[in-house]
Formats: C-alpha cells, sequence, structure tokens
C-alpha cells in the first residue's frame, strides 16, 4: 500500500514554486470577496491594522528618548525631569494603545472570518445545486467540492495572514527606515541571515500541499472509515460482523502510508529550519558585538544602541514571521485556488432559448430508441428503449435488479442526457425546455430517498418546502401516505425531530420513514408523479393501502411506479419489462400473463410464495 502511496504522490498535481506563487494572484479576487461581504468592517480592520503596524518603531524611538534623557540628567547638576515623565507617559499612553488595537484586530478578523465563512458555505452549497447530477457522482469533481468544503477554515486563516502581512510589511518599512538613519551596515547583516530560512519555508510547505492534495481522495477514504467505525447507523453491522479490526487495519494502512510521508517532509523541515534560524541568531548577535563596540568608541549614544538592538531584534523577528507567513499564505492560496476552481466549474448554460413547457400534457412522453452508457463507464445500460407513456396513463416498471429502471426514470428527469436516442414529451425533444421549469412537473420519490434529521413536518414538507408552514397540508399529505399513523407515536407530533443526530430525536422504522417519504409525493401537485420503489418496507396491508390511494388521487395523472411486488404493478394500465437494458415486453397484466414470458414467470413465482 505504501508504495502505491509514494507513486501516487509523484505522479499526481506535482506543484512546484511557480504553482505556489500563481496561487498568489487569487488573492486580489479573494479580498474582493471579502470587502464585498462587509465593507465597513474591513475598512475598521485595516486603519487599525496600519496604526498598529507604525506603533512598534514610535515605541523603540521613545525608549531611546528616555535612556538617552536619563543619561543627560544624570549628567546635570540641577536635573529637570519633565521632559523624561513626559517620554514615559507617552511610551505608556503607547504600549495601551498598541494592546487596544491589538485587540481590535483580532476582533474584526475574527468577525470577518466568521461572515466569509458562512458567506462561502452558502455560495459552495448553491454552486452544488447548479453542478449536474452527472458530474456530482464524477470522483473528480467529487474530489474539488471535497477540497473546497472541507478548506473554509484554511481560508479564514488566510484572511487575517494576508492582513497581518500587510500589516508586517509597514512595521518592516518603518523599522529599515530608522536602522537605515543609524546603520545602514546592519541591513546586509539582516538580509542574508533571513533569506535561506525563506526559501527552505517555501519549499517544504509546498512539498506538503503537494502530499494533501495528491490524497485527496484517500483521505475522504479515511473519512468514510472514520464514520463506518464510528457512529451509531453502522454499529449493529460492525459489532455482529465484528468488523472492527478490519476497519481499524484499513484505516491503520491507509493513514499510515500518509503519516510515513508527511513525518518524513516535517522532518526535513524542522531540521533545516532549526539551522536557519541558528543561523539568525548568529546575525542577531554579529550585530550585538558590532553596535557595542560603536557605544564604546563614542560613535553612537546609549539610547541609540537601545533603539538599534530592539529594532534589529524586532525587526529579524519580523523578517522571519514575515517570510514564515508567505509560506503559509502561497499555501492557503493554492487551496484558495481549489474552491476558485470550484465555484468557476461550468454549468449548463440555462439562459438558452428555450420551447414553452405545455401547461397540461396533451400527448404523453416517447422514448424513442434512447441507448445510454454512464459517464466513464463502457458499458451500455440502455440499449434502444422505446415506449410510450401517454397522458394520464398510470405505468409500472419491473424487471430484475439493474435492469435498468431507475436510470430510465433520471434520463426522463434530465439528471443525464442519453447517449442517443431522444425522449419526447408531446412530441418535442425534453431538451428543448427549460430544464428547472421542466423538473418541476415531476413528484418524484426514489428508492434510496434522503432522510433528513429534520423535524416529520419539515421532512414531508421536503416535497413542496414553500409550503413548510402550511399544517394543514401537511397532514392531508400524511393522512395520504399512512405518515398519520406514525404521528401519534410522536411525542411531539409533527414538530418531532427525526433521527438520532441531534437532542430529542427520535428515529423512526424503515416502513415508517417510507410512508414519511411518500408523504412528499403528495405535497406538490405535480403534473408527473413517480415512485422508485417507494413501498419496499411496507407491510402487505400497507403497501395495498398507499397504493390503492395513489391510484385514486392521481387518476387523471401521468404517472410511474417501479416495484417488485406484483401486487402492486397489476393495478397499472400499462407495465413495461425491462431486461439487461432492453425492453422484453410491454402490456397490460392481463396481455403479459398471457404471453407466457418474463412477467409471467416472476408474478408466478411471487404469487407461489405468497401461498
Ligand atoms: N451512477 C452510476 N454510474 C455508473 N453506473 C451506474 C450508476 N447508477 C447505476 N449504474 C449501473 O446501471 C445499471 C442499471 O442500474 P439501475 O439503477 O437503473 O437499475 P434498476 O433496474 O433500477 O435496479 P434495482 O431494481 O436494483 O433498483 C446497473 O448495472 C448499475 O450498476
Amino acid at each position: 500500500m505504501p508504495r502505491r502511496k509514494l507513486n501516487s504522490l509523484k505522479e499526481k498535481n506535482k506543484t512546484n514554486f511557480k504553482s505556489s506563487f500563481n496561487a498568489l494572484s487569487f488573492i486580489p479576487r479573494f479580498f474582493k470577496e471579502i470587502w464585498n461581504i462587509n465593507k465597513g468592517l474591513f475598512l475598521i480592520s485595516a486603519i487599525c491594522r496600519l496604526i498598529a503596524a507604525l506603533l512598534p518603531v514610535v515605541i523603540l524611538w521613545i525608549g531611546k528618548e528616555i535612556v538617552d534623557e536619563i543619561l543627560l540628567q544624570i549628567e546635570l547638576s540641577n536635573p529637570d525631569y519633565t521632559q523624561l515623565w513626559t517620554y514615559v507617559a507617552v511610551e505608556f499612553g503607547l504600549i495601551i494603545l498598541s494592546e487596544l488595537f491589538g485587540r481590535a484586530i483580532s476582533l474584526t478578523d475574527g468577525l470577518l472570518g466568521d461572515e466569509y465563512n458562512i458567506a462561502t458555505s452558502v455560495k459552495i452549497i448553491k454552486k452544488t445545486n447548479q453542478i449536474n447530477i452527472s458530474q456530482l457522482e464524477d470522483p473528480d469533481y467529487y474530489d474539488k467540492l471535497e477540497r473546497a468544503r472541507t478548506q473554509t477554515t484554511g481560508r479564514v486563516g488566510l484572511l487575517s495572514n494576508v492582513l497581518a502581512q500587510a500589516q508586517s510589511i509597514i512595521t518592516i518599512t518603518s523599522l529599515i527606515v530608522g536602522l537605515i538613519y543609524f546603520e545602514p551596515l546592519l541591513i546586509i547583516l539582516l538580509v542574508l541571515s533571513i533569506i535561506p530560512a525563506f526559501i527552505n519555508e517555501i519549499k517544504f510547505s509546498q512539498q506538503q500541499y503537494s502530499l494533501a492534495r495528491s490524497w485527496t481522495s484517500e483521505r475522504r477514504e479515511l473519512d468514510y472509515l472514520r464514520f463506518i467505525g464510528a457512529n451509531n447507523k453502522t454499529a449493529k453491522e460492525i459489532k455482529l460482523f465484528g468488523l472492527t479490526d478490519f476497519v481499524v487495519n484499513r484505516f491503520k494502512n491507509l493513514s499510515n502510508s500518509y503519516y510515513l510521508l508527511n513525518r518524513k517532509l516535517s522532518i526535513r523541515r524542522a531540521s533545516l529550519g532549526f539551522l536557519f534560524n541558528v543561523l539568525g541568531t548568529v546575525a542577531y548577535y554579529g550585530a550585538y558585538v558590532f553596535i557595542i563596540f560603536r557605544v564604546l568608541t563614542g560613535v553612537i549614544t546609549l539610547g541609540e544602541l537601545t533603539f538599534l538592538s530592539g529594532s534589529f531584534n524586532r525587526l529579524m523577528k519580523s523578517l522571519q514571521d514575515f517570510f514564515a507567513r508567505f509560506t503559509r499564505i502561497s499555501e492557503s492560496a493554492l487551496y484558495l485556488k481549489d474552491y476558485f476552481d470550484f465555484i468557476d466549474m461550468e454549468v449548463e448554460d440555462q439562459s438558452q432559448e428555450t420551447m414553452p413547457l405545455p401547461k397540461s400534457i396533451e400527448i404523453g412522453f416517447e422514448f424513442r430508441n434512447v441507448r445510454f452508457a454512464y459517464p466513464e463507464s463502457n458499458s451500455e445500460v440502455l440499449k434502444g428503449v422505446n415506449f410510450t407513456l401517454k397522458a394520464g396513463e398510470k405505468m409500472a416498471f419491473v424487471g430484475q435488479n439493474g435492469a435498468g429502471k431507475t436510470t430510465l426514470i433520471k434520463l426522463m428527469l434530465r439528471f443525464y442526457e442519453p447517449t442517443s436516442g431522444e425522449i419526447l414529451l408531446d412530441g418535442i425533444n425534453i431538451n428543448q425546455f427549460n430544464k428547472a421549469e421542466y423538473q418541476e412537473y415531476f413528484g418524484v420519490i426514489f428508492q434510496d430517498f434522503f432522510r433528513y434529521e429534520f423535524t416529520l413536518r419539515e421532512n414531508i414538507a421536503i416535497g413542496h418546502i414553500d409550503e413548510v408552514e402550511n399544517l394543514e397540508k401537511i397532514k392531508a399529505a400524511a393522512q395520504l401516505s399512512l405518515a398519520n399513523e406514525v404521528v401519534g407515536d410522536l411525542e411531539f407530533g409533527y414538530e418531532q425531530q427525526l433521527g438520532r443526530r441531534f437532542s430529542n430525536g427520535v428515529e423512526l422504522s424503515g416502513g415508517q420513514w417510507q410512508k414519511v417519504a411518500l408523504a412528499r409525493a403528495y405535497m406538490k401537485n405535480a403534473k408527473v408523479m413517480i415512485l422508485d420503489e417507494p413501498t419496499s418496507a411496507l407491510d402487505a396491508k400497507a403497501e395495498s393501502e398507499v397504493f390503492t390511494r395513489f391510484i385514486g388521487l392521481t387518476e387523471s395523472k401521468t404517472s410511474i411506479i417501479i416495484s417488485h411486488r406484483f401486487s402492486t404493478v397489476r393495478q397499472a394500465d400499462k407495465i413495461v419489462v425491462l431486461k439487461e437494458g432492453k425492453i422484453l415486453e410491454v402490456g397490460t397484466h392481463i396481455e403479459l400473463m398471457q404471453n407466457k414470458l418474463l412477467y409471467s414467470e416472476l408474478f408466478t413465482l411471487q404469487a407461489e410464495g405468497y401461498k
């Protein structure tokens, strides 16, 4: 396993110095986003930093004046300390001010960071909604989404780092001006001692980013293993099947290989970093000895010694911080690039001229020689499918697992495009309609419907979220799907929190969840209703009742139901039997029973099972 990872590190995403620097070009856009989020707060932060940046050199200079003033007054027979105490008072005031600005900066950074965090999270959620289902199912796109989503804290850190960097530049410039004024030679010593450490930092941070990036999918796997190894949903199976060691070993193997690679890099980074920092300290003491000599030979005063050694020390520290921060910034900027890459991901152009959708369905849907293979897959899932679904007709799809039933629905809903062939609505290719408007036509409950850990009321309202406050409608939908039977057992009725993730949450049984999901279908007055195995977890009596109500309520509606239960299927007007991506038979229950092909075989098998 480790070998595979080492190779993958070499192969994947070899970012270099250039890409680190290139990523910095995203910073202006980043600041534009922050500026747009809260201009006032941003301005306050900038002003506080500007003032705070100039304070160190002013404080050092006052310190010099204090020392020189003390020395001057000591020499005098009739000393006057007014000036001295004024300097001390000013220094005291400045220190308090610097504390105040320091606090103001952390406060504004924190607030801006929070606002930015909220705004980007919202952006990511909205963008995810614009992206095609096919893109979301593609691992490469998913990795991008993952990096954009998980690096939010990194981007917030970037904000204060970049602002601190701007502040640092002003402080450094002011200290350099002071040093040049008294001892220009010291600058050269300073620069020489700091550059190697900077190059070292940049090189390693880039390598560490490269490693982290090339491990995006493995990190997803690690997250997944952590999830299945430690949560209440999988606990039953993990315990019963004794899977703990299996999950732990898999987790350990994967994380160890990352740990080893990262450790190697970190040790090299730390050792070289230490060596270069020692070089900095040597330079500092060299400068110190040099200044002491200058005082001893009477070239500079004791006050100037205080100022120079203070400035040199502060400057060295500031430069070290500056360079370390620079590498942190270029590292975070690479994550920023991931975020902007995701935000800039191309979405389908919705602005094209589209045909108006028919107000009501007159003719119906027609699948004409539809073939389809999932992206990145070589095998065709649908191999030339032809059928019509007339307006108002109730159709059932039947077929063994993997026959292509759900895929047909996904194509009808335009989650994917057929590889060839066409799907028509009232004679017009469904591609011609505005996608969002077209999808509004449908009320769909998928077999893998999501169990939202919201309240029961919200879970039902998901079907038409605008009606979330319309309890009457929600209750009516619950009655039709039998979800009202669930309500009686819940302490807080429709306001009951569902699922175990949050406090007071109650878990429902599989069948109860299905009744709740089914209620969603009744929330919307959709023109086409699609139920993809929505009743598999219901007991036989409940299913028959649910389906009779469904038929009754959707009498004038076009609908499709996918089910493996023939007692349900037989009630449909038309049954489509699929086998390995092809239509084997189409007809009513009676017609198909007379055909004596797959349908009658499966029906008889199931009927015998119930005897
Ligand atoms: N997102 C996907 N990417 C690649 N292949 C997929 C994807 N979804 C489904 N498939 C494949 O397409 C084939 C048909 O799947 P589909 O879900 O349409 O079957 P189904 O008839 O609804 O089956 P079931 O009765 O088990 O629900 C299967 O072989 C499946 O592996």
